[in-house]
């Protein structure tokens, strides 16, 4: 996937200002970034839910933009702030998932009863994902955007509330699947986690890229977080807030 020049402004605040990215087939790609960095933003328009004001998205070799139905079904996309049928229960909107992207019944229903099983959602199957929690409503989208298989998967922090167990089963998910030749992008904030995971990184601040490469060339000797901290700056000591100390009463 190419990211060429993209740009998005909302109102008078520019969320992202020119960026350029290029995702090698078959990496795994991490986003970081401070709140508000742009992040969101910049994926919404590589997967076709946000129109850029300029620039140009090409996911192997298709322009998103210019043909925007042959681009997404390239693409498996988990977005933020989740919006789904949620009086579905959890087995029928993955079923739906599968069917709107044109598989067939039996096919759907085996990948589905794997997606549960490996996203230990089994049990809920015939919930309303409505009473889903947090880390199941994220995990049954998960499900939404893989069930099709598709070349490349882009991920708006599919760890944010869920439990370790489910990561790690998610993380294996995710590392087997860049294994077969997938390509998958994903946006988190635990640099951690994106330096054991990920082979390449781009940091982005104001809705700019500020170091962009493989993990190893962006952390250049230090830890992920160290050089995100050195790249970002904006660290405070809390010293300002004197009323939060006990001992000051
Ligand atoms: N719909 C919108 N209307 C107005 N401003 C927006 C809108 N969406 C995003 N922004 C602004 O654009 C900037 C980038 O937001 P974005 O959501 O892309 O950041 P992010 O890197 O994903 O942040 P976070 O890590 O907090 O999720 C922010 O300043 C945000 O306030």
């Amino acid at each position: 996937m190419e990211l060429r020049g993209l740009w998005k402004k909302f109102g008078s605040k520019i969320a992202v200002a020119g960026i350029d990215l290029t995702v090698p087939a078959g990496s795994f790609y991490g986003l970081v970034g401070p709140n508000g960095a742009g992040k969101t933003t910049s994926l919404s328009m590589a997967t076709g839910l946000l129109r850029p004001d300029f620039g140009q998205v090409m996911v192997l070799g298709q322009d998103l933009w210019a043909d925007p139905v042959k681009g997404k079904s390239l693409l498996g996309v988990l977005p933020d702030g989740v919006r789904l049928f949620d009086r579905l229960t959890g087995e029928q909107l993955v079923t739906y998932a599968g069917l709107l992207h044109g598989l067939d019944r039996e096919t759907v229903a085996a990948r589905a009863t794997d997606l549960l099983a490996a996203l230990d959602l089994t049990a809920d199957a015939r919930t309303l994902v409505v009473e889903y929690s947090a880390g199941m409503t994220k995990k049954i989208a998960l499900a939404c955007a893989i069930v099709h298989a598709p070349r490349v998967l882009v991920l708006d922090e599919p760890f944010e509330a869920v439990d370790p167990v489910s990561a790690a089963n998610i993380r294996e998910i995710l590392t087997s699947y860049v294994a077969s030749g997938g390509t998958v992008i994903v946006s988190s904030h635990v640099m951690d986690l994106v330096q054991r995971m990920c082979d390449h990184v781009a940091v982005i601040a104001n809705g700019h890229v500020l170091a962009a490469g493989t993990v190893d060339d962006v952390r250049a000797g230090a830890s992920l977080e160290d050089r995100f901290v050195e790249l970002v700056g904006g660290r405070s000591t809390g010293e300002g807030l004197a009323w939060l100390r006990t001992s000051s009463r």
